[in-house]
């Protein structure tokens, strides 16, 4: 679990906080979502919650985040990581470049928690099968599209198993298949109690996986429910994040008097087709 309780930063070069005033608690085995517009502070809150604030960004903070019941800032980064992992924006900074293979990639946080070898082998294994990587097993690294990165990053966390996992944007470099695909096996492995905190803009992935969505704009968090509460808030275009497709054609179609009235927004394709469908039947 991790909590931020009226958590306020700034960087060492800021002349103002760059998130303010954060109160969040992101529960084991839910799947939260964050979304905002670029520059309000995700990836500054993802730091923030794996410890990277305050301890490699240095700067100045009011407030707490806490991780487990283990407050961040009292806590050193190599504790820290046995129990929270940060997939970062930019996979080719994430690979190690202290191993050959992907295999040995995927393997070298279990090498340096010591995970017995035996275990460490099956979780490798486990990993690239539900991520679909077993063929790049002997790859080096280096040589992966930035997709595959990416994936090879999500990879590399999963396997220490974490009790919270931060993910910046994990599948910007993925096709619409991968993306889902690593969404996907996120919603499957916070079923086994992790904490699940996921950065992504695309939302029809929230809309169909995540349980809890939070909004971030200007470093303040101003929104929060489920993914239908958010993905159809009627603030979404004015805090710059726009909404799923589905639920933009469906508005169109209510303007047009095509949308079952009194039903609320889709944010899903099952939703959209399900509303359009009663529509239909409705007019038979
Ligand atoms: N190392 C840094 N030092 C000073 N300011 C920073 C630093 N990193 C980010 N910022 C500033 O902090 C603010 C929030 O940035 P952050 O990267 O957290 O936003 P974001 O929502 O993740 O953006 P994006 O979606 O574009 O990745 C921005 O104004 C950015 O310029």
């Amino acid at each position: 679990m991790i909590t931020f309780r009226d958590f306020t930063y700034a960087y060492p070069t800021s002349e103002s906080p760059v998130l303010h005033d954060i109160t969040l608690d992101v529960h084991p085995g839910r799947f939260h979502g964050l979304v905002g517009p670029g520059g309000s502070g995700k990836s500054t809150l993802a730091m923030a919650g794996a410890g990277f604030i305050p301890h490699a960004q240095g700067g100045e903070y009011t407030g707490d985040v806490t991780v487990d019941g283990l407050t961040v800032g009292d806590t050193s980064l190599p504790e820290l990581v046995t129990r929270v992992g940060l997939v970062q924006q930019d996979p080719f900074n994430q690979i190690s470049g202290a191993r050959f293979s992907v295999r040995e990639e995927i393997a070298f946080g279990c090498e340096n928690l010591g995970t017995e070898r035996g275990e460490m082998v099956r979780r490798v294994d486990d990993v690239m099968r539900m991520l679909d990587i077993t063929h790049l097993a002997e790859r080096s690294p280096y040589e992966l599209s930035g997709g595959q990165q990416q994936v090879i990053a999500v990879a590399s966390m999963l396997v220490m198993q974490p009790s919270v996992l931060i993910l910046d944007e994990p599948t910007s470099q993925l096709d619409p298949a991968g993306s889902r695909m690593v969404v996907e096996a996120l919603a499957t492995i916070r079923q086994s109690g992790m904490t699940v905190l996921l950065i992504e803009h695309k939302l029809e992935l929230l809309a169909e996986y995540a349980d809890e969505l939070h909004v971030l704009t200007g470093g303040r968090l101003v929104a929060e429910g489920t993914p239908e509460e958010i993905l159809t808030d009627t603030r979404m275009e004015e805090w710059g994040i726009g909404r799923p497709r589905f639920a933009t054609a469906a508005m169109e179609a209510r303007r047009e008097g095509a949308w079952p009235s009194g039903r609320s927004l889709p944010v899903t394709l099952d939703a959209a087709a399900a509303g359009f469908r009663a529509f239909l039947e409705g007019k038979r």
